[in-house]
């Protein structure tokens, strides 16, 4: 997997600072770039001089739009990985269960799998120019498990389904207000923001760290459960014609039309 290709990985101080990097996608996942993210969060968790980590978007527009939906609509998946596997689900649980703190930088749209990225970390500074949504129903695709029930544990049901139903995005203000996001910083000052908790959780005991997150963690960790499900679901519906229009529509810029599908 050496050289990264999609993602930036940096340690600055006690902090390390991972970056998925595809412009060419707005920062879009594929199959490889989950792979990078999930060796650059072994590496965080390997390395004793890391307190905290930092997830962000290179670029200004985007922090993670999701998977990468013209992939899935040119092949049917998210592209070679080195074991064969699409290994979303592991991102997720590694974010979860690395045991030092994850902050989200959230420097511009965090969309669909992009957006349940941020809302799984520990906790999330938005620029004041970032968008928050779930886009799943518009691109046949759904992102539940973590991405539905720990939603809703953050900004309560009605807004979680909202967030689903709808597929708006929200503004960082709206984020705010919902609990979705911990603070929101003029855009310039993102990186610096983060930076600079991250440096104050770097000075705080390790060991009450872990266990705070720990158990934090467990009184959500059955929804693994559902999301190893969902996503065994998911690859069913992702082969579908109905899963396969909406890619193929957003990969031609058109509306989806699923009016044939019950
Ligand atoms: C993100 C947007 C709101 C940005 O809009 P805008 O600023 O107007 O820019 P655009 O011109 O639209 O986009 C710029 C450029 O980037 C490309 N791009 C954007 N998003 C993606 C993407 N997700 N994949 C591929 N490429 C993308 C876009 O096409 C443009 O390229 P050009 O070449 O210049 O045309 C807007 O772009 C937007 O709404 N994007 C789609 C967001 C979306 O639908 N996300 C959901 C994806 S599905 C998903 O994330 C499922 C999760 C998942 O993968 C998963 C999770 C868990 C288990 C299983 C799975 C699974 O198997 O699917």
């Amino acid at each position: 997997m050496e050289p990264f290709q999609d993602v930036d990985y940096s340690v600055e101080g006690t902090t390390a600072v991972i970056t998925i990097d595809r412009p060419d996608s707005h920062n879009a996942f594929r199959g490889r770039t989950v792979d990078e993210l999930i060796a650059s969060f072994r590496r965080a968790w390997g390395d004793p001089t890391v307190r905290a980590v930092i997830l962000t978007g290179a670029g200004k527009k985007a922090f993670c739009p999701g998977g990468d939906v013209k992939q899935r609509a040119e092949t049917g998946d998210y592209g070679p990985t080195d074991s064969g596997l699409f290994e979303i689900g592991r991102l997720h649980r590694i974010i979860r269960d690395i045991p030092k703190p994850v902050i989200a930088a959230v420097n511009g749209v965090a969309v669909g799998g992009g957006h349940v990225l941020h809302v799984l970390c520990d906790l999330s500074i938005a620029a004041a120019s970032a968008r928050f949504g779930q886009a799943g129903p518009k691109v046949g695709s759904f992102d539940a498990g973590f991405g539905t029930a720990y939603l809703a544990r953050v900004v309560g049901e009605k807004r979680a389904r909202q967030m689903w139903f709808l597929c708006h995005l929200y503004d960082a203000e709206t984020a705010e207000r919902w609990g979705l996001v911990n603070a929101v910083v003029p855009d310039e000052d993102l990186m610096a923001t983060a930076r600079q908790w991250a440096e104050e959780i770097g000075q705080k005991s390790p060991t009450a760290l872990r266990f705070l997150k720990q158990s934090f963690n467990a009184d959500t960790d059955h929804q693994a459960g559902l999301s190893s499900l969902s996503m065994s679901a998911l690859d069913l519906f992702g082969s579908s014609d109905e899963g396969k229009e909406g890619a193929r529509a957003f990969s031609e810029k058109r509306a989806p039309d699923f009016s044939q599908f019950v």
